[in-house]
């Protein structure tokens, strides 16, 4: 749909109708190809201007249209048309102009945004700063095949349209009109500037305006500046093709004539169009969104409970997490309240804090109020806040003393969150005089930067602080997912399957590095054993210990064996020889020095890996990557499966999400569980049921009921499996 009329005498101004982001859906671009015939031959219009309703340019392509069959005008023609056309076109931008969008942008004669305008989504008003315009279609697994790829650089430079293309990035208005994307900027009303616009152009000569028909300025070394962006786009996403096809095709751009490079990008486009890479990252565009519109089994939801006002929140104890989460809160615009009982930690934090703050302001372009965060020694300080989030030490005993506490200093409606890893929450609830404002919010490390917090609800949680946590996250700029309450709830639950297959894969025969490598060409910016090292073995030790499983005392079958299951002690053991990781020097790997970074193999670790399977009686074999793959990935697959059974999340995007946003798992394979619907359920299960009888004695690899059910029925796509899951048995 596109709105077509005649104003200010002789400027046919088109608009595209198709709420909320005006998507370019066969409608759409049907209304722009009639709209733009009408105004090319109606004798009174002498020029045109092309804008958005609602405040909103175009947001590309509609992405809802990819998977099926494509109907209706496409683009590249019609954005050729517009660019040939014999009168001016101008857009007019406002709220946003990606993909596509722009792609239709750079086909018009000049291009006119805004500095500061109100931008309306769905009936709800936001102010929004400026425009945000950008070629995202990578971060789809595709390319801008409507020319983007070829009139970008011609417009703005290679370098400049590399950087663009590859990082998918919005600019601001300002940035694109310092880059050269823009005509015009203004803080007026767009479209009004560009009909002005429009009519004081009429007749000039558009020779010069046409970007086809430009040429890329020269550079010198164009071998040596397309190696390095191939070089950074392999390491920034390892195995992703849409980056990969981005350099090439913008390469055509600096060295083949207009045409060809259309016919290069078309090609390269037809590579990524239907790759199983732009099916993941498209699912994942939307379950990023799904995941807003969250449910709780006891029936709260998204848009009928109502999140409470924070202003003024605390955080208790300020170690490496606690930190984070202060600078989170201030960086959100929250008056915070920060407390540290032990007096050299808190002097400790007064300087880093302050320090993180600057380094994210000077990063993120922004300003930080300096007086927005007030330390203290006691635990009154918290007596007037909205919200508090407690973030010591991972010792139930500990935070069952401060919910205590804080149940009886603070305001009777403060919300009290517990940034825990995996204790019950529900427990910690049962401390307070009131349960129903008690949630978790796990973040993770460092809580200022990842963009993932797992939202806990307990049995007892009102939905109004089930809404509360999850607005709080949003503004801290964070994916927040509601989770319900187990032990690690979805994201480590899951991870701890992970881990131990590792563990075991060790004990069979493999090494860190055969496991780490599967792991890392899988996508994985690090494998299990980097990672371990990274984050510190003694980090699940201490776990472990308070669990009563970290027994190295024990010996013969027993040693490998724990409450009846098969356990391997292996990290346990490397702690015992002081072996915690980088910081050490030495975990799975050495490194030069406690604290070094780079990860070498270790002849020790292998040594002690012979000695133990010796010591076991265990034969090593053979492992390939394929096994380490399937032993590793589906169990923890298998694991998301069960919590989907069990209601601790409400469908496979929520556990997607967390994995991608805080386990590292490629975007551009979708999340584990899409991961599963792309492998296909039935091989999951197949390959489970046979690692399963080769090695009875491992645990979790029989396949979860649910796998089993969703088999059953056909093995229905991802989009479908809720229907079958409205069945399972609620945590609540
Ligand atoms: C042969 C040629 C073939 C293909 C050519 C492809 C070129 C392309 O144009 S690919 C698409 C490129 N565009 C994008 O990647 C933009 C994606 N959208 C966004 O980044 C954001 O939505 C936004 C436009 C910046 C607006 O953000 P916000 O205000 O925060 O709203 P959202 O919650 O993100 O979105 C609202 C609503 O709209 C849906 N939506 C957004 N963009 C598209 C789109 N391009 N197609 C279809 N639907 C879109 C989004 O999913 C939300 O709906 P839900 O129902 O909540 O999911």
């Amino acid at each position: 749909m596109a709105q077509y009329r005649r104003v200010s005498g002789s400027v046919g101004l088109i608009t595209l109708q198709n709420p909320p982001v005006n998507a370019l859906s066969a409608s759409v671009r049907q209304g722009i190809v009639d709209s733009v015939k009408r105004a090319l031959g109606d004798q009174k219009v002498k020029s045109v201007v092309i804008c958005g309703q609602n405040g909103v340019f175009c947001g590309g392509a509609d992405i809802r249209e990819f998977g099926r069959q494509m109907s209706g005008p496409p683009l590249v023609p019609m954005i050729h048309d517009i660019e040939a056309a014999n009168k001016p076109v101008v857009a007019a931008i406002e709220g946003s102009a990606l993909g596509g969008g722009l792609e239709l942008a750079l086909g018009c004669h000049y291009r006119i945004s805004h500095s500061k305008a109100v931008v309306y989504h769905c009936f709800i008003m936001t102010m929004s700063d400026q425009a945000k315009l950008g070629l995202p279609e990578v971060t789809l697994g595709l390319l801008p095949a409507a020319g983007g790829t070829q009139r970008l650089p011609r417009l703005i430079g290679v370098p400049a349209a590399l950087n663009l293309i590859t990082t998918g990035r919005h600019v601001t208005a300002a940035e694109a009109l310092q880059l050269g994307i823009l005509d015009h900027v203004t803080e007026h009303n767009t479209v009004d500037v560009a009909v002005k616009f429009a009519l004081s152009v009429t007749g000039e000569s558009l020779d010069g305006r046409r970007i086809s028909s430009f040429s890329c300025a020269p550079l010198s070394d164009l071998d040596s500046l397309f190696e390095e962006a191939m070089l950074k786009v392999r390491s920034a996403a390892r195995g992703a093709i849409a980056p990969v096809a981005c350099v090439q095709a913008v390469r055509a751009a600096a060295t083949l004539p207009y045409a060809q490079g259309m016919e290069r990008e078309k090609e390269l486009m037809a590579t990524l169009f239907h790759s199983g890479q732009a099916r993941a990252l498209q699912y994942f565009f939307f379950a990023q969104r799904a995941v807003g519109r969250w449910s709780t089994p006891s029936g709260a939801r998204w848009d009928t409970s109502q999140p409470r006002p924070v202003r003024k929140a605390a955080v208790i104890g300020l170690g490496t997490m606690g930190r984070g989460i202060t600078v989170a809160l201030a960086q959100a615009g929250l008056s915070v309240v920060a407390v540290e009982t032990h007096a050299k930690q808190l002097m400790e934090a007064t300087k880093a804090v302050p320090s993180m703050l600057k380094r994210g302001a000077v990063r993120g372009g922004t300003t930080i109020e300096p007086d927005s965060i007030t330390y203290s020694q006691n635990l009154q300080a918290v007596a007037d806040v909205d919200l508090v989030i407690e973030a010591v030490f991972e010792d139930m005993a500990l935070k069952e003393k401060v919910f205590q506490q804080l149940s009886i200093i603070c305001k009777p409606d403060t919300l009290l969150c517990t940034n825990t890893s995996s204790l019950d929450v529900d427990h910690l609830a049962s401390q307070t005089r009131h349960p129903e404002l008690v949630v978790g919010m796990h973040f993770f490390a460092p809580a200022h930067v990842m963009k993932l917090l797992e939202v806990v609800y307990g049995r007892r949680s009102s939905p109004a602080a089930v809404a509360t946590a999850m607005q709080l996250g949003k503004k801290m700029g964070k994916v927040s997912v509601a989770v319900g309450n187990c032990r690690g709830f979805a994201g480590n639950r899951m991870l701890k399957r992970y881990l131990e297959q590792a563990f075991f894969l060790l004990e069979e025969g493999a090494t860190p590095e055969l496991v780490d490598r599967a792991l890392e060409e899988f996508g994985f910016p690090m494998g299990v054993f980097r990672m371990s090292d990274l984050s510190g073995l003694d980090v699940g030790w201490r776990v472990r210990k308070a669990d009563g499983l970290a027994d190295t005392s024990l010996t013969g079958t027993s040693a490998r064996v724990r409450q009846g299951c098969r356990y391997s002690p292996l990290g346990d053991l490397l702690c015992e020889h002081g072996r915690f990781g980088q910081k050490t020097g030495r975990g799975w790997y050495q490194y030069d020095k406690p604290g070094g970074r780079v990860a070498k193999s270790d002849p020790w670790l292998h040594n002690f890996l012979d000695e133990y399977r010796a010591r076991h009686g265990l034969v090593p074999r053979c492992i390939d990557q394929q096994e380490v793959l399937e032993r590793c990935l589906f169990v923890l697959i298998n694991e998301g499966f069960q919590i989907l059974e069990e209601g601790i999340a409400a469908g496979p995007e929520d556990i997607d999400a967390i994995y991608v946003f805080g386990y590292g798992w490629p975007r551009h394979r979708g999340g584990p569980m899409f991961y599963a619907d792309m492998v296909g359920l039935e091989r999951v299960v197949e390959r489970l049921e046979r690692y399963h009888q080769a090695h009875p004695d491992v645990p979790y690899l029989q396949p979860s009921g649910l796998l089993r059910r969703l088999v059953a029925n056909g093995s229905p796509p991802i989009h479908k499996w809720r229907n079958v899951i409205k069945n399972r048995n609620s945590q609540l």
